[in-house]
């Protein structure tokens, strides 16, 4: 990384600069990408100051449905919502946008209609926003595949098809996760000059892990194999047993497990068969992260990306992060699983 004396980096790689420079990789390029990569970044700067408000909002009695001058506040996940659609509709590269929020597909209007569609969760972890835990943004583009207009098939298809993927973390800092298929790169909002800043070049998560992270309270409704998974890390045959951590953000819950190594869940229960987690906007987008930096994601008994969906709003178990974790998972469905 290049610097001063002063330890100050004078690099400065913007996300913009980034996308422009892979963009020169590849002669026919159009800068669509670019463009509606410029647009996703755009929108996450909007959300993350929107996040840091709302924080302080009670301060200002602006906390409820009205603030002080009686003007209506829009709630975060709405708000969020709404930029990630505006931002995205006026970019002129989408056609076909799937939200977490909405129930059916958002089509664009067809005079500004472009080549990407879109798959977004605009704030994951919404039960975390009233006690100032982290929360964030998770995204994955794929190209139009119809011929014709743009239309449901183009939204389920498999994450394998992935052109680019990544979430925002509102966390102690801002930080800007993405893959565009060659590796996985941070990039760290200076809000002080409005950008994001490449600061985790080519990340890779370790081979194997220390820590487990899954929502233990349902443990009496898993699956036996993931009842002996989970032991074996509690009482290991030789070793320290693994730490436990777990959020309930999944943004933030991947990406601590991208950091450190180890192993993120939320597997089917008995009465959630397919977990709880949705398959376009959350497990396939992140696991296209984990795969690009070494890692790997599955339900259990098949790869996440491998899966065709058949709804926009389909849910899969999943398991995903470090590969020997992963595998070790993978290794229990085979032993145990009917
Ligand atoms: O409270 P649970 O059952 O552990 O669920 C937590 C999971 O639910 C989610 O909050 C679902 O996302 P949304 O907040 O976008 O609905 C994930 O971020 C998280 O991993
Ligand atoms: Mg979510
Ligand atoms: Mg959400």
């Amino acid at each position: 990384m290049a610097g001063t004396s002063s330890g100050i980096d004078t690099d400065c790689m913007t996300l913009t600069r980034y996308l422009l420079a892979e963009q020169r990789k590849h002669p026919h390029a159009t800068g669509d990408l670019t463009q509606l990569m410029t647009a996703i970044c755009t929108a996450c700067k909007a959300i993350s100051t929107a996040v840091r408000k709302a924080g302080i909002a009670k301060l200002y009695g602006m906390a409820g449905s009205t603030n002080v001058q009686g003007e209506d506040v829009k709630k975060l996940d709405v708000l969020s919502n709404d930029l990630f659609i505006n931002m995205l509709r006026s970019s002129y590269t989408t056609c076909l946008m799937v939200s977490e929020e909405n129930e059916k597909v958002i089509e664009v209007e067809s005079d500004k209609q472009g080549k990407y569609v879109v798959c977004f969760d605009p704030l994951d972890g919404s039960s975390n926003i009233d006690c100032l835990v982290s929360i964030g943004t998770i995204f994955a583009i794929y190209k139009k595949i119809s011929d014709g207009a743009a239309n449901i098939k183009d939204a389920l298809q498999p994450g394998r098809q992935i052109i680019a993927s990544g979430y925002c973390l509102y966390g102690s800092a801002t930080m800007l996760v993405l893959s565009v298929g060659n590796g996985v790169n941070g990039f760290m909002l200076d809000p002080s000059i409005g950008e994001f800043i490449l600061t985790e070049r080519n990340i890779r998560i370790k081979p194997k892990g220390k820590i487990y992270s899954l929502n233990e309270g349902y443990s009496a409704l898993w699956q036996e194999p993931v009842k002996k998974y989970i032991d074996s890390k509690k009482k290991p045959a030789s070793g320290k047993p693994y730490g436990a951590r777990y959020i309930g953000s999944m943004v933030a819950d991947v990406h601590r497990t991208l950091c450190y190594g180890g192993i993120f869940a939320y597997p089917a229960t008995t009465e959630t068969p397919n977990g709880k987690l949705r398959l376009l906007y959350e497990c396939n987008p992140m696991a296209f992260i984990m795969e690009q930096a070494g890692g790997l994601a599955t339900t259990g008994t098949g790869n996440i990306l491998d899966i065709q969906p058949e709804t926009i709003h389909q849910r899969s178990p999943i398991f995903l992060g470090s590969k020997e974790d992963v595998e070790d998972v993978i290794s229990c469905f085979k032993k145990y699983g009917n």
